[in-house]
């Protein structure tokens, strides 16, 4: 039975209607309105939008949950826009996260650089109890809705409840269909599905990791957390991160929501090292290193091709 039905159908409605709005919001965008953060990433006033209507659509419910999300409004001091009410609702996802009690973790546009090229992105929002993923749910406004129907309808929502499988629907529709990561177990025949940005997951790394693995299928790249989307319904069969710099540290929304997809999908997840991710430490994953995420049967080989690559 679903423990968190309440939180389910509140976070579906939040991601749905941010994902909307960055719709919109795409529609109006130029790349003049992009906002370069301290850290160099971009942001838009979409990701500013859909975090301050998730964190509100959130409040309504459950005003006393905490929530980390990645924006704060300090990034949108020099904008002319100062609406006290927006400003503290983004600033509604400071919190620091941690390993006590409830709290939600939110990427209001998870992939900004796919967002940007009119390619993919994705509105992500899980939520965590005591330092344990219970709850995920991702909008994928570009996704195709059928992976071999690359033309066809767009738009699909992914719901991952622990303990009660995960689901696809599609935007113009509430029917959800339950998925599962691809059942192959011959890892010379496998894909990686990683990201579009080298600095981000090294390109050169994982081509020498498919080589060990006698892997030759193309890599399907592609931004945000539709890579964990893609894997959980079989599109591809391995979510491989790999670390470009020594001092980075994932952020939790980057992956809370995709980790439970998998892992409801009948996927395992860890690190590069296959230590599990430790989503109770704060905003940050600081101790855990890249992502290893694929179907039971494959996912120790690739981590013993990781350790075999990088401690060569
Ligand atoms: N050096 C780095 N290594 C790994 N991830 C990084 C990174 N610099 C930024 N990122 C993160 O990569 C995310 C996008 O991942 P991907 O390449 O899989 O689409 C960004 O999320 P946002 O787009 O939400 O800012 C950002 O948090
Ligand atoms: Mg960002
Ligand atoms: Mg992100
Ligand atoms: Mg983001």
């Amino acid at each position: 039975m679903s423990v968190f039905a309440a939180e389910r159908t509140v976070a579906i409605n939040a991601v749905l209607r941010a994902s909307e709005v960055c719709q919109k919001v795409f529609k109006q965008l130029v790349s003049t309105e992009t906002i370069t953060k301290k850290d160099k990433t971009p942001v838009t006033i979409a990701d500013f939008s859909a975090q301050a209507v998730v964190n509100t659509i959130l409040y309504k419910s459950f005003p006393n949950d905490p929530i980390v999300g990645e924006e704060d409004s300090g990034d949108l001091r020099d904008e002319p826009l100062d609406e006290e009410k927006l400003l503290d609702a983004i600033d509604r996802g400071s919190y620091p996260g941690g390993s006590q009690g409830r709290m939600w973790t939110l990427d209001p546009i998870d992939g900004t650089k796919g967002f940007l090229r009119g390619e993919q992105f994705a509105v992500c929002l899980a939520l965590i109890v005591g330092g344990n993923v219970q709850l995920g749910v991702m909008g994928c406004p570009n996704l195709p809705v059928d992976f071999n129907a690359p033309e066809g309808e767009r738009g699909c929502l992914f719901i991952a409840e622990k303990g009660q499988g995960a689901f696809q629907r599609n935007f113009s529709s509430t029917e959800e269909t339950k998925i599962h990561v691809s059942d192959i177990s011959s890892v010379s025949e496998a894909s990686f599905c990683e990201s579009v940005e080298a600095a981000h997951s090294s390109h050169d790394d994982s081509a020498q990791i498919a080589s060990l693995l006698g892997m030759t299928k193309p890599s399907l790249r592609m931004d945000s957390q539709c890579k964990y989307c893609s894997v959980s319904r079989g599109d591809a069969d391995i979510y491989l991160r790999l670390p470009t710099r020594a001092d980075y540290e994932e952020n939790i929304w980057d992956h809370a929501s995709g980790s439970i997809l998998i892992q409801e999908t009948g996927g395992e997840i860890s690190d590069i090292n296959g230590k599990p991710l430790d989503w109770s430490l704060g905003r940050t994953l600081k101790a855990n290193k890249g992502i290893v995420a694929a179907n039971s049967k494959i996912h120790s080989k690739v981590i013993e091709a990781c350790n075999k690559h990088f401690n060569k």
